[in-house]
């Protein structure tokens, strides 16, 4: 049930048909799994995480000990999360499965697939009218950061190829957590995550949050003072450390041990920089369920707000539509409660020849509303250009497909 694929380079092609050979995909920094086939799929509630965990750990029992599940739990506590067990799962080791899909992909290119329309479901003002009314609520709910996204839609002339899209989000960084997630029988999830939410394997645990962000360029010289804006900047410094003392709070009844280091690192996508933490733990129990520890964290304030419960309220107002599963999380959990978990962001949900894309934005009281509606075009650029869409062509039309 649990193979683990030795790629043979010669014969490429008939080891792995891309087509019709995975349903769900989770590459990590070193491997990737993929799964065929689906013995089951089902959805469970996550407001209440021992449910959420034994209900997991019953499903999971009528298999073999090497089985996984993967799954999707979305932004809003009170919606389901879905999982699928799969029928098999392959192991790949990450560099073979890429070199895989580039031979799969040089035989059939597909010709450059033509955006028809883009519509913002909400307009640049709007979005920073919400940025300006979420910083009066700093001084009035004592709330200290809320995270505002927004929404775009894409149409293409054709089907989106999610091989092609695949392969291009590999090309442009084979770091970050690529995923793809059947979340209806006509659309699928998929993205790369910075962002790792929550590793677990035995006793030992793995967190890398994410947050404070500046845009990378193509410049050297302006990459350099572009990070060390970012190191120096006091508003994302605090955007930061609101994020990892939510997470310390959590982490710490779980753990013996729990490192922290004092100050944030760096961290880049290909298209961003982020102020990066890596918390790394031991736990008290090594049967402690990944979902037990990843569903407690999330939302972390690097995607909903702090303190939670107030932020949550203010996001649906604000933002006017359901995220669904972005700014949720993805990943899979075996048996044992082993698991590796991301957070969804820089993701596009597919369908046929449609994508609607999500970029959000941390706020605080010293955010500055055109700068963080930047900051999410920013974002964006991931699956933009792995969906092939040129800048210069993106900003003529964006200025006239607002939503207003
Ligand atoms: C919500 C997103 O990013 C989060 C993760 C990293 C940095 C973030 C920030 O600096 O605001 C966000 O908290 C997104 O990419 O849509």
């Amino acid at each position: 049930m649990y193979a683990t694929h030795a790629f043979d380079s010669a014969n490429s092609r008939s080891t792995l048909n891309f087509q019709s050979q995975y349903d769900c995909l989770f590459v990590s920094s070193k491997y990737c799994l993929a799964s065929q086939g689906i013995a089951d799929k089902f959805s469970i509630k996550i407001d209440d995480t021992a449910e959420l965990v034994d209900s997991l750990r019953q499903k999971l029992a009528a298999y073999s000990d090497d089985t996984l599940a993967f799954g999707v739990l979305p932004f809003c506590k009170s919606e389901q999360a879905q999982f699928i067990i799969p029928k098999q799962v392959t192991r790949w080791d990450k560099g073979a499965f890429t070199a895989c899909l580039n031979a799969e992909l040089s035989v059939y290119k597909d010709p450059q697939n033509h955006l028809q329309s883009l519509r913002y479901l909400q307009s640049k003002q709007q979005f920073e009218h919400a940025v300006s009314h979420a910083k009066t609520l700093f001084n009035t709910e004592q709330l200290e950061k809320i995270v505002l996204s927004k929404q775009v839609d894409l149409c293409f002339k054709e089907a989106i190829n999610k091989e092609q899209l695949l392969h291009d989000l590999l090309q442009q960084s084979q770091s970050g957590y690529h995923f793809s997630f059947p979340v209806s029988d006509e659309s699928v999830l998929m993205g790369v995550s910075p962002e790792l939410l929550l590793y677990k394997n035995d006793h030992q645990v793995l967190s890398n949050p994410l947050a404070g962000s500046i845009a990378r360029h193509s410049c050297p010289n302006e990459e350099l003072i572009r990070q060390q804006i970012l190191l120096a900047s006091n508003k994302d410094r605090f955007e930061h450390s609101v994020v990892i003392e939510d997470m310390e709070q959590v982490l710490t009844p779980f753990c013996n041990t729990l490192h922290t280091p004092l100050t944030p690192s760096l961290l880049s996508t290909a298209t961003m920089w982020h102020l990066s933490t890596e918390l790394t733990g031991t736990l008290h129990d090594a049967n402690t369920h990944v979902l037990s520890i990843a569903n407690q964290l999330h939302p972390t304030p690097a995607l909903c707000g702090k303190p939670t419960t107030q932020a949550y309220p203010q996001i649906a107002a604000l933002e006017g539509q359901s995220r669904g599963y972005f700014s949720g999380i993805i990943g899979w959990c075996d048996k044992y409660g082993n698991g590796e978990w991301v957070v969804v962001i820089r993701c596009a949900q597919i369908q046929k020849n449609t994508a609607r894309l999500f970029a959000g934005a941390g706020i605080v009281a010293a955010s500055v509303p055109h700068l963080e509606w930047q900051e999410t075009e920013a974002k964006l650029n991931t699956m933009l250009n792995a969906l092939g869409i040129q800048q210069s062509y993106y900003s003529l039309q964006k200025s006239y497909h607002y939503d207003n």
